[in-house]
């Protein structure tokens, strides 16, 4: 593995990855595989996790699709330095950002959307002109495969690997030296990422969890909402980071909510739900007994039925669920749908305030100044109103998490700037010594009040005669400047 990542930094240094022209190239020939080798592809999520190609295509291929076509619509710009504004004292150079390659960076994918959480980043990583290795998940075997299998066919072999493996090579991966790690998974192995990153003061983004609340109004449409939540809900088998977790509302509404969700899931996966092709199964035994036993002892208000042999768990909803009992103090990462019930929106607010940050947060309500005060009183890694999971959709939004449910973001530009370095440079002239003088040893009062005005613009009234013709001294620079610039253009 050692020498793996050698190598890929071998390449990196020689400095291939970074011509614009390079990375479209790779970008183009990844959009090339994903649409040749759709069937591939779509094939191997639908064996890991029982997905419909369907719903493999519109939750993880077309995100991935949209986000090469951003890149190569605006690679050009991002790449490009940016002037930013001067002071007195540089008034003259030249100053601007450069974003550069980080270097060789690891991308390690959860196996919950195998696919699109392991070639968004990397389309991100490509972008900003970095080597990478992807450590898909071992849990979704299938679309693992698939990946060391096609990536090496398209990209360049040098610049781009795919390792797999278990929590061994994780671990062996791990003790090499990145320039930056992209973990998604869960907190508990965060902390190890973050701690193996800290030995080379790796930066990191970590793409963890947490129990993301869902608030009802009292003052909204029941039916829209019940209908919105039951698809985020249930998509997945409810194995989404962004889920929604649980529900928050006035306990008068509960058996509104219990009730037209049990239609709406009726309505989306008829009245035999195994025979959906809709609905998806729990990735593995472990946690399909881990979502099982969040059940015992709760009050089951729809739903509950499980089958070991084929990890199915129906469609559940459980009301007046206590706060203190498991379900309501881990992730449920499975399609079981707490209903806490709150006296109001300030107990909402404080129910969410006492836990740890969550990925996100959902709120419905006709009453859009309820929402912007939730989002005022509240934290949480991104906040979709009157919806759920769509403000992942959106590329321009940053994706991630704060607290416990992760740091750093990615998605779109976001991805290309958490790739990139932003080098800030100043090239100045060794001309004018004269000026720069006022900085130099022995220092003075006098070069203290210059100081003053260039960086504070504070000036000495006395001094007003001196400031006029030091103005009129810049004003002559850059007349001078100017001409400079038209001349060279004509030349
Ligand atoms: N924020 C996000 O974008 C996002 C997306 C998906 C999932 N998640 C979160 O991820 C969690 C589910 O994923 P998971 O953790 O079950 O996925 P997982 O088991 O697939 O683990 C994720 C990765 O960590 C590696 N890994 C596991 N144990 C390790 C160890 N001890 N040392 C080093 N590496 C190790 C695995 O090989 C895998 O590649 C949930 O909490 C979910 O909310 C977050
Ligand atoms: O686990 C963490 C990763 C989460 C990944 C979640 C992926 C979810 C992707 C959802 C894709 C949805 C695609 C919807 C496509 C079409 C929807 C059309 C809606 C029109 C809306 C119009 C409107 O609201 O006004």
């Amino acid at each position: 593995m050692e020498n793996q990542v050698q190598q890929l930094r071998q390449t990196f240094r020689s400095g291939r990855s970074r011509p614009l022209r390079f990375r479209l190239q790779q970008l183009e020939a990844l959009r090339r595989m994903v649409q040749e080798r759709e069937k591939d592809i779509l094939s191997a999520i639908a064996a890991d996790l029982c997905k419909s190609e369907f719903n493999a295509y519109s939750q993880e291929v077309i995100t991935v699709l949209g986000e090469i076509d951003l890149m190569l619509g605006n690679l050009h710009e991002w790449v490009t330095a940016k002037p930013v504004k001067k002071n007195l004292l540089t008034m003259m150079d030249e100053a601007y950002i450069q974003p550069e390659p980080l270097g060789v960076i690891l991308i390690i994918g959860a196996w919950n959307y195998p696919f699109v959480l392991t070639m968004q980043p990397l389309v991100g990583a490509i972008a900003a002109g970095n080597a990478v290795i992807i450590k898909p998940s071992e849990l979704s075997e299938n679309t693992a495969k698939i990946l060391a299998k096609l990536l090496p066919q398209y990209l360049d072999q040098d610049l781009y690997a795919v390792v797999n493996g278990g929590v061994e090579e994780t671990t062996e991966l791990l003790k090499q030296r990145f320039d930056h790690i992209l973990y998604t998974g869960n907190t508990a192995v965060g902390k190890i990422v973050m701690e193996a990153a800290a030995k080379y003061l790796t930066p990191v983004t970590l793409e963890l969890g947490g129990k993301s609340p869902c608030y009802i109004d009292k003052d909204c449409d029941l039916d829209v909402v019940c209908r919105r939540i039951t698809w985020g809900k249930y998509m997945n088998c409810g194995q989404t980071c962004i889920a929604p977790d649980y529900i928050l509302c006035e306990a008068s509404l509960q058996s509104q909510i219990v009730q037209k969700i049990k239609e709406t899931v009726k309505e989306f996966y008829g009245e035999n739900i195994k025979e959906s092709p809709d609905y998806e199964r729990i990735i593995n035994l472990r946690h399909f007994k881990r979502i099982q036993s969040l059940l015992e002892g709760q009050k089951i208000a729809f739903g509950g039925e499980t089958d070991e042999a084929t990890r199915y768990i129906a469609p559940t909803v459980l009301t007046d669920v206590d706060p203190e009992t498991r379900v309501m103090q881990e992730e449920i990462f499975g399609p079981v749908l707490p209903i806490v019930p709150v006296k109001n929106a300030d107990e909402a607010i404080n129910f969410i305030n006492k836990r740890e940050k969550p990925l996100a947060l959902y709120i419905f309500s006709h009453n859009n100044k309820l929402i912007k005060r939730m989002i005022d009183e509240t934290s949480s890694g991104g906040v979709t109103g009157n919806d759920v999971i769509m403000h992942f959709t959106l590329n321009s939004l940053p994706f991630g998490g704060v607290g416990s449910s992760g740091m750093g973001a990615y998605h779109g530009k976001h991805s290309f700037d958490t790739f990139s370095h932003q080098r800030p440079c100043l090239l100045k002239s060794l001309k004018r010594e004269g000026a720069n003088k006022l900085r130099y040893p022995p220092n003075s009062q006098s070069k203290v009040d210059w100081a003053k005005f260039f960086v504070l613009k504070q000036f000495n009234k006395g001094k007003l005669g001196l400031l006029l013709l030091t103005f009129l001294g810049v004003v002559a620079a850059v007349i001078i400047k100017i001409d400079q610039n038209f001349n060279e253009k004509v030349c």
